[in-house]
């Protein structure tokens, strides 16, 4: 609330009144369908139109897991990555997407990299005749997908460009190079197909992963997409969660999970907004909520929370 007087001397003076409301533990409030949510300052900002529409000049990578690749806009996404891998198998299930080769040459992912327990004889062979680079990491000490989030580190910090691939070894070359990066380069979005709603020991890595992410990958911000969710991380913190272009993510569904420990939250532009509101595995947990900010909702937690948004594909095939 702004406040306009005078003084004696007839300058006029303006001064700001900030009215903070405090809310009792675990509050509920229920909004209308949609509503006008300002732009906090000195939040943390997760732009989610950067997922379908990379900022071009950005670094960012797409990796390709052994799924089958479900999401309706999948080549609109291919354009816009920069670097793209396919995890093992996850070079099968691109060379099936396709059912010409001509199609699967204009689609050659930069690098295969894996145990090479699933990626087929026949792929490996066709991908590598059509100058794919293959990294085997025959170590049974971290997934395939641990392999591809530190090589992505690697590559991004010029380690890839200075040292030929043969020479990393094959047992695990990319995770002893990992180990040599700067800790803190510039940061890279990644995009990753698959990995959850499959096989729950695979998804509840994932998920391991991602809430180690500031560990273990720190220069990486990662969303996971599967046929229905996008899956990310909220941290600690203020953030605004924002989607400018044509409101691809008001009125999607979306969970506020409590994965990596209990955390106390307050929300604004849900359908149920939460005040103060503890929110812990063993107890309550906000899933079946929803998008109701017409072009970003807030989300403060006192430790890293995963949200998953459903994906409205009439929605997003908007994007370009
Ligand atoms: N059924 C699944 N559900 C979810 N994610 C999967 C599934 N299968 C594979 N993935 C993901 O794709 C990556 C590459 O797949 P691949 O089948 O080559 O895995 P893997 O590491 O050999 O697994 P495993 O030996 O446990 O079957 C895995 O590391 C995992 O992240
Ligand atoms: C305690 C422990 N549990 C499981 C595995 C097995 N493992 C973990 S990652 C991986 C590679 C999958 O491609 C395999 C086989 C292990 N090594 N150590």
């Amino acid at each position: 609330m702004r406040l306009n007087y005078f003084n004696n001397l007839n300058n006029e003076y303006s001064i700001d009144i900030y009215l903070i409301m405090t809310f009792p533990k675990n509050h509920v409030i229920e909004n209308e369908e949609k509503i006008r949510v300002q732009k906090p300052q000195g939040s943390n900002v997760v732009n989610l139109d950067i997922v379908f529409n990379p900022i071009s000049p950005h670094n960012n990578a797409l990796i390709i897991l052994n799924q089958s690749i479900s999401i309706v806009n999948f080549l609109k996404v291919w354009e816009h990555y920069r670097l793209k891998i396919c995890a093992d198998g996850g070079a099968n299930r691109l060379f099936d997407f396709f059912s010409k080769d001509e199609d699967r040459k204009n689609h050659l992912p930069d690098y295969i990299i894996g145990d090479f327990d699933s990626l087929r004889d026949d792929v490996k062979r066709w991908y590598e005749s059509h100058g794919v680079k293959t990294i085997k990491q025959s170590t049974q000490y971290a997934t395939d997908l641990n392999k591809c989030l530190d090589f992505v580190e690697i590559y991004y910090d010029g380690m890839v460009n200075s040292l030929a691939i043969e020479n990393i070894n094959d047992y695990d070359g990319i995770l002893k190079l990992h180990a040599q990066i700067k800790r803190k380069g510039s940061k890279i979005d990644v995009l990753i197909l698959g990995g959850i709603d499959g096989r729950f020991d695979h998804t509840i890595h994932s998920i391991s992963l991602l809430l180690k992410l500031s560990d273990l990958n720190p220069n990486l911000s990662a969303f996971f997409i599967t046929f229905t969710d996008l899956i990310f991380l909220i941290p600690k913190g203020s953030n605004s969660i924002e989607f400018n272009t044509i409101q691809s993510f008001h009125g999607s569904n979306c969970g506020l999970l409590p994965l990596g420990g209990p955390v106390v939250l307050s929300t604004s532009g849900l359908k149920w907004d939460v005040k103060n509101w503890e929110s812990s595995i063993k107890g309550a947990v906000s899933s079946s909520n929803r998008i109701v900010g017409d072009s970003r909702f807030l989300i403060n937690t006192n430790d890293d929370l995963v949200l998953s948004i459903e994906l409205d594909y009439d929605k997003i095939s908007n994007y370009e």
